[in-house]
């Protein structure tokens, strides 16, 4: 809903102030002495039009000789000409350097996104905040970009404010009085306009968002084979012409209210043109007004409450715009949950002697009405190779986020050899993992770049984790090897690997990273038995001289870990290895026992075994 004066976090003033500093940090201080020069002449431009033909007039009004005439009309000419062709030259340069400032605020805007505390990313306000950020920084005639031609223009505005009423004071104050009064009126309505588009901005936005999904949708590359098996087509096409329908009688409404805005204010501004201009004759006929001077005040009343408007709009504008930029600020600002550099430095240990403590652990997720942890004490000692099984929904990947360090237990502490985590420098904490995660995230760039996540690799230690994952035949196959681009949408001769092939290759990432903590999310899910088993004989080759933490739905997959721990409903059920879990004829072995039965080939032969 709009709201008539929208409360901000941040004043008009403190936004010019971080917007003047951006400026000068990302070495763009030019912008703001062009902006200056491009108001300085464009008043100079405004002084010479005013003046141009009234001297002219005046001249051949007092008989001067030609030459004199010639002289003046050149010198005017000239000064015109030389000031609209710097005005040309200042306006093309500081768009580079406006739109650098803006790409600033966009690289900041990408920086807190990528390492902003991980709850910070799914939270709702924060994604509301960097989505209207993204908008606000999206084009040239963004807050961030157009503020810098705003107070250009509201500096021309007030200075030649000044100058004009100093110059129609001279016929009448009064003079000043009504045209201030009218334009004042002017304003109001082209206020309430603006007020009307502001308030159906959102509206507009959302169908513009729908529409746009609906079409993002329909080239969705992942969902184009649901779109042709269940003939998605109709109903996104119902769907798009609906949402489009509505947003045309939307936008015919707005119309036909700018439309009566617009001939309300031209016969306000023309009344009031009209009762000036017709002093301005009286006073030539009765007064004695020389027509030069009639001319140059004549000309001047119309420009005058230009500026006064000019002034308002400005002001409205500059508003408006800082309400954006306040928006990209509080993105930026947006409260860390996590300590980053105040935190503890966490050097690392040659040894990678480390111990991760759980003590009485819960873990609710914002809203949620229930603990999905509850109360966990678990102790990850340095070395050990730890699964974690549990059906869907047990919390087996928020225990590894809490393990992590993306999510703080609601209760409780996750503590590293004594010190409770949330004392460190979080990304100092990261440094202690490695790991594959059920989602796939690799970045567009070569293979090698994506196994050691940066340009500068060592591509034996490459080929060594490509290797160990399983992957090597593949990519020794492939012509460009491990220069081999991924991600066709941003390298058209990129390769496209398979769910199973993606999964390996992120298992090589976590390898090459080589952290004493290594954690595996069902990092054989999208794998075929035979890559599986093969994962499996490496484990402790994978894991050796590192603690590991392996989650499975498949019970016979985490034999080979030291420790199992089986999670129910975000506690810990049953714990010890295979056989004592088997031993125990609990949950852990009726759980087995289901699945185990899908890999008998007949009943009572059991090929696990
Ligand atoms: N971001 C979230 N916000 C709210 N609830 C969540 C969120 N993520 C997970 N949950 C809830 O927490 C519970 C545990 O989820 P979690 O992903 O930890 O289970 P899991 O054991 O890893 O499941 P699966 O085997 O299906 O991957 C689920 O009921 C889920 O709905």
């Amino acid at each position: 809903m709009f709201q008539k004066n929208p409360v901000s976090k941040y004043s008009t003033f403190q936004n010019i102030w971080f917007m003047i500093k951006l400026a000068c940090t990302s070495q763009e201080k030019k912008v703001l002495v062009i902006s200056f020069f491009i108001a300085l002449l464009t008043i100079i431009q405004n002084l010479l039009n005013l003046y141009v033909s009234p001297v002219i007039l005046s001249a051949i009004e007092n008989h001067v000789s030609i030459q004199e005439l010639l002289f003046t009309i050149v010198i005017f000419v000239l000064m015109i000409m030389l000031v609209s062709a710097a005005l040309a030259y200042a306006n093309q340069n500081v768009i580079c350097g406006r739109i650098s400032v803006r790409c600033e605020i966009v690289n900041l805007l990408n920086k807190k996104a990528s390492t902003t505390s991980y709850p910070n990313i799914d939270d709702m306000k924060f994604k509301k905040l960097l989505t209207k950020s993204a908008e606000y920084t999206d084009n040239n005639d963004q807050a961030t970009e157009a503020i810098w031609n705003t107070l250009t223009v509201l500096l021309i505005n007030i200075v030649c404010f000044f100058i004009y009423a100093g110059l129609l004071t001279q016929i009448h104050p009064i003079l000043i009085l009504v045209i201030l009064s009218t334009a004042g009126i002017s304003y109001f309505i082209s206020q309430r306009l603006d007020e009307y588009k502001y308030q159906h901005r959102e509206e507009e936005a959302e169908y513009i968002h729908q529409m746009a999904y609906l079409l993002n949708r329909a080239a969705d590359f992942g969902a184009a084979k649901d779109i042709r098996i269940f003939g998605l087509r109709f109903w996104l096409e119902e769907l798009y012409s609906k949402t489009a329908r509505e947003f045309t009688a939307f936008h015919r409404k707005a119309e036909s209210v700018y439309i009566w805005a617009g001939i309300a204010d031209l016969t306000f501004t023309f009344l009031r043109n009209g009762a000036v201009y017709a002093y301005l004759i009286y006073l030539v006929l009765y007064r004695g007004l020389d027509v030069p001077a009639f001319l140059l005040y004549f000309t001047a009343v119309d420009s005058f409450s230009g500026w006064i408007t000019g002034i308002l709009e400005g002001l409205g504008t500059l508003h408006r715009q800082s309400l954006d930029i306040s928006t990209v600020r509080e993105c930026l600002d947006y409260p860390e949950l996590f300590r980053f550099k105040d935190g503890l430095t966490l050097n690392q240990d040659a040894k990678n002697n480390y111990e991760i403590v759980l003590e009485n652990v819960s873990f609710r997720y914002p809203g949620a009405e229930t603990d999905t942890l509850k109360n966990i004490n678990l102790t990850l000692h340095p070395g050990e190779n730890l699964a974690v099984v549990g059906l869907n929904g047990a919390g087996k990947t928020t225990l590894i986020k809490i393990i992590c360090g993306f999510l703080d237990p609601t209760k409780g502490q996750v503590k590293l050899n004594g010190t409770d985590i949330r004392n460190y420098n979080r990304k100092d904490y990261y440094k202690l993992f490695s790991a594959v995660f059920q989602d796939f995230s690799l970045l567009a760039g070569t293979i090698a770049e994506n196994v050691a996540q940066t340009e500068n690799f060592d591509l034996k230690q490459v080929k060594n984790c490509i290797k160990k994952a399983g992957l090597l035949p593949k990519i020794e196959a492939l012509p460009d090897k491990y220069q081999t681009f991924l991600n066709r949408e941003v390298y058209k001769n990129a390769i496209m690997f398979s769910g199973g092939e993606t999964q390996r290759l992120m298992l090589a990432r976590a390898l090459y990273k080589d952290a004493p903590f290594i954690i595996l999310d069902e990092p054989t899910a999208a794998l075929d038995s035979i890559a599986e088993a093969d994962i499996y004989q490496k484990y402790d080759e994978m894991t050796k001289g590192k603690s590991s933490v392996y989650i499975s739905h498949r019970l016979a997959s985490t034999r080979f870990c030291s420790r199992i721990l089986m999670l129910e409903q975000g506690e810990i059920q049953e714990e010890g290895t295979h056989e004592e879990l088997l031993r125990q004829s609990g949950k852990y072995a009726a759980l087995y026992e289901v699945q185990s039965k899908y890999y008998r080939e007949g009943d009572g032969e059991n090929e696990d075994k």
